[in-house]
């Protein structure tokens, strides 16, 4: 199928859902219509699931198939395997019914302009076309309102289930709970300080046990696996770009590849100039438990905006986007050197006020401590690492605190502070995190 418009990877993901869940989806199904369907073989899907629920029938691909007609057998099958959460159907019902409601102002509005009627005419048209926005915006509100039971009952069992917070393996990081399934998560610091370095020594922790999707919009996906590569092997990564690897290094690196494979479950992606669209349609396509973008600044947005508005707008759509999927998303950002003062060993959330609205739409903002000027010398030895730390500045759900780690930038490697390597880090190679 070619690229889909918004409104219709809505239209997917609902019918995805219905598919998958269609005793949760069926009071959607019954609150909706065809006509919110894109005509075609999108609505002619739609209409056999509707049809079918109103019969009082079971749904399921087959007999949606059967009834939709053959000729729709992979568009079904498609929104079957790629619906991004079958637990938010009805986040993508409000979505339909939004994207319907805006296309029927829209043709109001068009069809008065262009009809020539009078003034009285053309007031009374746009009149009743007031009238059905009401009455559409008063059945979301009747759909979307919650009773005060109802949620308290859902909360209630949520805490009964099992903490679905993201674990990184570090207690010292994992004690702050801030990787909670549909948080966007900043991590910022000036240029230089480390920011892709942690960004993807955490995205490699997190892909032994999660689905994970790591973006960058500045290098390429091969400069960042060398990163991995250098921090799995204890190798220099500075010999990694001279080629000048001897054969015993080449035969660590030969070991750790297969492990690597074996125990990552990670989706590296580069993508020069992407848009919060192409984001969103990599985000569907990979459906990750937790997603990198490195860095937010690089995103693509309209160029007419303000580089304000353009972030705002940005960080909003990343926002809707990691709660429509359930997902954790981690946005590094990069502070503008004049931003930071100067002296200070962290930046500071009234550094990120200046660009955007970063701080309002995260959950979590996490600063990489800025390295001071006397110690930029560079590191080659297995021993040698740079004292630096990561502050937790914002935190909706927790505490606010200081982690002390260690930096090894000759091997892109961070680990927190008064961990030993191999035991307490396993290696990026190994299996799997020790023993908690
Ligand atoms: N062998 C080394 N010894 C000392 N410092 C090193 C070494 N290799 C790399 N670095 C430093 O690591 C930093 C790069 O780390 P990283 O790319 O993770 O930072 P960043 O915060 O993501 O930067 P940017 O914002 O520019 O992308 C640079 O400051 C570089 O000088």
């Amino acid at each position: 199928m070619s690229k889909l418009s918004p409104a219709q990877q809505h239209q997917m993901a609902f019918i995805g859902a219905a598919l998958l869940v269609p005793k949760e989806a069926r009071d959607s199904i019954m609150r909706m219509s065809p006509a919110m369907f894109e005509q075609g073989a999108l609505r002619d899907v739609f209409t056999a699931i509707y049809q079918l629920s109103f019969e009082g029938k079971g749904i399921d691909p087959l007999t949606v198939a059967y009834r939709a007609g053959d000729q729709h057998r992979q568009l079904i099958m498609n929104a079957a395997q790629t619906c991004p959460s079958v637990s938010h159907v009805a986040d993508y019902e409000t979505l339909i019914v939004e994207d319907w409601r805006q296309s029927l102002l829209q043709s109001a509005l068009a069809e008065a302009q262009l009809s020539g009627d009078s003034n009285d005419a053309i007031c009374t048209k746009l009149r009743a076309a007031l009238n059905i926005q009401d009455a559409i915006a008063a059945q979301q509100l009747d759909s979307s309102a919650q009773e005060f039971d109802a949620v308290l009952d859902r909360t209630v069992e949520g805490l009964h289930k099992p903490d679905n917070t993201l674990k990184t393996g570090w207690k010292p990081v994992d004690r702050y709970g801030m990787f909670e399934r549909t948080n966007v998560v900043v991590l910022a610091g000036r240029p230089g300080c480390g920011k892709t370095d942690f960004g993807i020594n955490l995205a490699a922790r997190f892909s032994k046990r999660y689905r994970t999707y790591y973006l960058t919009l500045e290098e390429t996906a091969e400069k960042l696996m060398t990163r991995i590569l250098s921090k799995a092997c204890r190798i220099d990564a500075a010999k990694m770009r001279d080629k000048t690897l001897n054969s015993d290094e080449f035969a660590i690196i030969d070991n750790a590849r297969q492990a690597l494979k074996h125990h990552h479950n990670m989706v590296l992606e580069d993508g020069a100039g992407m848009t919060v669209e192409g984001i969103r349609a990599r985000l569907l396509k990979h459906k990750p438990d937790i997603a990198f973008i490195d860095h937010i600044g690089l995103i693509s947005g309209d160029p007419r905006a303000k580089e304000y508005e353009r972030l705002s707008d940005i960080t909003r759509q990343l926002k809707v986007l990691a709660m429509q999927m359930g997902i954790v998303i981690v946005e590094l950002c990069q502070l503008n050197r004049q931003v930071v003062r100067t002296g200070g060993r962290y930046a500071s959330l009234a550094d990120l006020r200046g660009s955007g609205t970063i701080e309002q739409d995260a959950n979590v903002v996490m600063f990489v401590q800025n390295i001071p000027a006397d110690t930029s010398d560079e590191l080659h030895d297995t021993d040698d690492y740079r004292p630096s730390g990561v502050l937790v500045g914002k935190n909706r759900e927790g505490g606010l605190g200081e982690i002390s780690m260690q930096w090894r930038p000759q091997y892109h490697d961070w680990l927190p502070e008064g961990s030993v390597y191999p035991q307490d880090e396993g290696g990026e190679a190994g299996p799997r995190f020790p023993e908690e």
